[in-house]
């Protein structure tokens, strides 16, 4: 079966066996085919970009647990912020994330082998030693490693996004043993079209063409230049990501490789445990902004499509698509849009719903005011908003610290928070059609076991409760905060309602008095509701006495 569309560079190979001759790895043992997921990564040397980020750790976490006979994980790391790279790896380990593992084997680090690794360095600055072991013993790579900052420079996205990828690529044919080359891309690659097929898109530029260029120029000529190249794409993440899908399409006929697509990648569905997550990216810095009752508004539409995907979902999905990829040789790259929103879709008006309720039931510290953020896609109602619920609060707030003797920070989080949700409210804004045939083709490839060991069904995803354990998620996991304290916090929340009471009833006992301070009508109309007050009461005092 193959997939054609008229404007796609790539036809999906389905069930296609590697028969054409090409260079491409033929030393793959029968058997495999008949293999579960799980039995086809024992003995299997594995290959990690980006295994210290979000989604790397909880690969490495899932095969540990579910594959327990891997050989062995070769992870590329880089130093960074003072420590080691065996000092982050061990840290990495320790993460809650591995309890599970830990219990299951106490040794499970010793699986886990740290290459040193700068991604944006020639050769990927892996030493010869290192290239001589990778290339000898790793049967599958996953490459999950990108800047998905939205505001990156071009020059650096490109560097890690595009460039990184290449020679990783470089690396990966030199491999004697290597099955599959499964590759992290993002459902938004394609975000300047509304339907997204399982195909790549011929890319917006020739990426060897624009590497080329921007070698010689300076930062400031590719910054003037960025909007006029990424067009009609939000930043040059997605611009990056999608040069990085044509690059490893470029070597479909050298290895067999498979891209995941996914679209906003959220909290653990299920496992190793409901709601884990570990940073403030895409919705979780929302979640959060909103919990702590900083974020009152946004930009989004009620009514488009949210289109979260669990963590786990995904890495299921990643390690699926690797036993497939490795077993059924497709004859060109097979890409996985790993998406909900054509499945189980669910509506940002209805996360915002659900996000509120879940916060209210379960606090955070310290909130600075009570949670209350609600979503329009009206750009003056949002601004007016932002005036009156972010901007005059912070402003008090500022001034009561200034006169406490403490420095002012409130407005300083609200232009960052400001900066951040400029940058994402284009995907809130809006929904996308994608077409995820080959993710339905993958489950049905697999076995009820392993459907069931590597779950990437996202029609039995409820979603409200998958909220409330991400609104959870992020309290114990990001912000570090105990259970426990939610008796504390919502006491904090009843405080903040009282002072919100009193404030509004002496701001409006203050406006009153200025106006009928200036304003003759005001004091007429001042008087009149007093004498109606003052007669009601007598009538009342009157009607009273005579019923006694
Ligand atoms: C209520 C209901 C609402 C419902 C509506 C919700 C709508 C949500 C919409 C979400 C849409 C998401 C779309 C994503 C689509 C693409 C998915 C992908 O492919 S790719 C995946 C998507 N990719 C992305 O999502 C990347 C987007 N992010 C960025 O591009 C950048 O972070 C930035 C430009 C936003 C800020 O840059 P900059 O100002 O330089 O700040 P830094 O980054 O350097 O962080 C500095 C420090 O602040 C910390 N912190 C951060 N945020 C928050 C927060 N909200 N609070 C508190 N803290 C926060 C941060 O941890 C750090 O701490 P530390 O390490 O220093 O201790
Ligand atoms: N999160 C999301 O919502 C989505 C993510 N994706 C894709 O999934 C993949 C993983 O994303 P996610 O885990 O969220 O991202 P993270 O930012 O959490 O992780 C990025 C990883 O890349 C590594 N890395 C970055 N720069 C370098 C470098 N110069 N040298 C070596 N390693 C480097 C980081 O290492 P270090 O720890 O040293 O910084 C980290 O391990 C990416 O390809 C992304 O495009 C796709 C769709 C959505």
């Amino acid at each position: 079966m193959s997939t054609e569309h008229p404007e796609g560079l790539n036809l999906n190979g389905l069930e296609e066996q590697a028969t054409d001759g090409q260079s491409r790895p033929t030393d793959i043992c029968s058997s495999n085919s008949m293999a579960s997921v799980a039995e086809y990564y024992t003995g299997k040397s594995v290959l990690i970009t980006g295994a210290t980020g979000f989604m790397g750790k909880v690969l490495v976490e899932k095969l540990l647990r579910c594959c327990p006979e891997v050989k062995a994980l070769y992870v590329l790391v880089r130093p960074k912020a003072g420590q080691s790279m065996q000092q982050r790896v061990s840290d990495m380990m320790k993460c809650k994330l591995f309890d599970r593992v830990r219990e299951d084997n106490p040794d499970f680090h010793q699986k886990i082998i740290p290459i040193s690794s700068e991604l944006t360095q020639p050769g990927l600055a892996i030493s010869p030693e290192d290239v001589e072991t990778l290339t000898a013993c790793i049967n599958i790579v996953f490459h999950c490693a990108a800047t998905i900052r939205f505001d990156e420079p071009l020059k650096h996205a490109l560097q890690l996004n595009v460039i990184a990828t290449q020679q990783l690529l470089g690396l990966a044919q030199q491999m004697h043993h290597l099955e599959a080359f499964i590759h992290i891309s993002t459902a938004y690659a394609n975000c300047n079209r509304k339907h997204i097929d399982e195909v790549i898109y011929p890319p917006p530029v020739e990426p060897k063409k624009l590497i080329e260029s921007l070698e010689w120029m300076d930062d400031g000529i590719v910054r003037d230049i960025t909007p006029r190249l990424i067009g009609d794409r939000p930043n040059t993440y997605t611009y990056t990501k999608a040069l990085a899908e044509y690059v490893v399409q470029q070597e479909q006929d050298k290895l067999n490789i498979g891209i995941i697509r996914p679209s906003i990648v959220g909290a653990s569905w299920q496992e190793p445990f409901p709601g884990w997550i570990d940073n403030f990216n895409g919705p979780s810095g929302v979640f959060i902004a909103a919990g702590k009752g900083i974020l009152r508004t946004m930009r989004a539409n009620n009514d488009a499509v949210a289109d979260l995907i669990p963590v786990d979902v995904v890495i299921n999905l990643t390690l699926a698509a690797g036993w497939y990829t490795a077993v059924h040789r497709p004859k060109t790259a097979l890409v996985y849009n790993c998406t909900t929103g054509g499945i189980n879709p669910f509506h940002w008006g209805e996360i915002e719903h659900h996000v509120m309720s879940s916060f209210k039931r379960n606090p955070l510290e310290q909130a600075f005011r009570r949670p209350n953020a609600n979503i329009t896609s009206n750009y003056l109602i949002n601004q007016y908003w932002i005036l009156v619920s972010h901007k005059f609060p912070a402003l008090i707030y500022d001034l009561f610290l200034r006169l406490s003797g403490q420095k002012p920070q409130m407005m300083r989080i609200f232009n960052r928070l400001h900066k951040a949700i400029s940058l994402l409210e284009y995907f809130s804004s809006q929904d996308w059609e994608w077409n995820s045939e080959n993710m339905s083709m993958l489950m049905s490839q697999l076995t009820p076991e392993d459907r069931k060991t590597f779950n990437f069904d996202v029609r039995q995803l409820n979603w409200p409760e998958y909220i409330e354990n991400y609104c959870i998620g992020t309290k114990k996991y990001v912000l570090n905060e105990d259970m426990s304290d939610i008796p504390a916090a919502r006491q904090h929340l009843r405080k903040l309602r009282n002072i919100r009471y009193t404030f509004n009833t002496l701001l409006v006992v203050f406006i009153w008095r200025v106006f009928i301070a200036r304003s003759q009508m005001a004091r007429n109309i001042w008087y009149f509701v007093v004498s109606l007050c003052f007669k009601f009461l007598s009538y009342f005092r009157a009607s009273s006495t005579l019923t006694n």
